[in-house]
């Protein structure tokens, strides 16, 4: 390409230090959401937040096998009916959440020189930083930096801040127990043994990622978005943030924002359970918003199937399911450089492998 033709995209600074600009008091057109105006620009619903589901994990492990079936009928609600609940009583201790939150803010609080290092070529490498969702093919940015590290089945860590790794990998380790545990008991709801979805996704060697999201105050909060609404890949994501809200999902045709019961893992089902149970288990839609009073973090971990795992509705589900298959099967790793080369826009890149078929009778 001569230099005449060649377009070069503007990759717009991390939005910290765009923010950190002095003087701003507005925000930059190309962060202007709302003028894209979506279909989601519904009313926002607070007054229903008291009813989403609330899972008590100690419960899924009980002796009792009353209370623990009583467990598995919630969750298997919770996935059905929301595709979004809070675990309460998951057994990983509050002063683990504060550190993994504090050495990520540490990250973000490095030089943007450093950060630099990080700044990926390609979608699938282990440990990327950047700024929006993936600012080389975005129109509009959003008020958002992340970090996203690759744990497992390799670990990887960026080697700053101090104690960066040691508190990543302990943190990682207890999140991937729990979603074990969270697995067996979706199993279950769907009248399959507790190690059923975990043999035959190979959890053993789950690809486990954790992106780490900084949303600084932001002047004209009601124009920009966090992160626009969207499902996640993988079969879970474990979310914790840092007290301030902004998480809301799609729910009965309306945004209901989240009000995080303090210490609980927001947990949302992703496009991989869905593909796996035929649709049963829908992936949830949802966004992030943002704020002009204070620094937002979540950390969020999505948990997948090997990557070499060939995803695809799992025979014994599809009695269950209308009994055709409504999803092509392909590789969780392709699925996940599809989703990240492309814009984030809703459930589209779920759409590429649904199979749409004619009304019956019709050809
Ligand atoms: O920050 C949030 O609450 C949402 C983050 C999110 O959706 C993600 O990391 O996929
Ligand atoms: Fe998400």
């Amino acid at each position: 390409m001569s230099a005449a033709t060649a377009t070069v995209h503007h990759i717009p600074m991390s939005v910290k230090a765009l923010s950190e600009s002095p003087g701003l008091t507005s925000i930059p057109s190309d962060y202007a959401f709302a003028s894209a105006a979506d279909d989601y620009d519904l009313p926002l619903y607070t007054k229903d937040h008291d009813s989403i589901p609330v899972i008590d994990f100690s419960l899924l492990l009980s002796e009792d096998p009353g209370r623990r079936s009583k467990a598995i009928v919630q969750l298997g609600r919770a996935c059905q009916d929301w595709g979004f609940f809070m675990v309460i009583n998951h057994g990983i201790p509050e002063t683990l959440m504060e550190a993994i939150i504090g050495v990520c803010r540490g990250f973000f609080d490095l030089s943007e020189d450093d950060k630099r290092e990080f700044h990926a070529k390609h979608v699938l490498d282990p440990i990327r930083f950047g700024t929006s969702f993936n600012a080389s093919v975005e129109k509009v940015f959003f008020w958002r930096d992340f970090l996203k590290v690759m744990v497992h089945p390799k670990f990887h860590s960026p080697s700053k801040p101090e104690n960066f790794s040691d508190v990543l990998s302990e943190y990682c380790e207890k999140v991937r127990n729990l979603v074990k545990g969270l697995l067996g008991g979706i199993s279950e709801s769907l009248g399959l043994e507790w190690e059923y979805l975990s043999k035959v996704l190979d959890m053993e060697s789950s690809l486990q990622i954790l992106t780490a999201n900084l949303y600084p105050p932001c002047p004209q909060p009601e124009l920009a978005m966090g992160m626009p609404p969207h499902s996640d890949h993988g079969l879970l994501t474990m979310l914790v943030q840092n007290g301030i809200g902004g998480l809301q999902v799609f729910h009965g045709g309306k945004w209901v924002m989240v009000d995080a019961i303090p210490g609980a893992f927001l947990v949302n089902t992703g496009d991989h359970l869905e593909i796996a149970t035929n649709g049963k288990y829908k992936s949830v839609l949802h966004r992030a918003v943002v704020n002009n009073h204070a620094t937002r973090m979540s950390i969020s971990v999505a948990s997948g199937p090997s990557p070499d795992t060939l995803v695809s509705p799992i025979e014994g589900l599809l009695e269950q399911t209308g009994n055709r298959a409504a999803y092509l099967g392909m590789k969780y790793k392709d699925y996940l450089e599809l989703q990240q080369s492309n814009v984030l826009d809703g459930k589209s890149c779920l759409d590429r492998v649904k199979i749409t078929r004619a009304p019956h009778g019709l050809i």
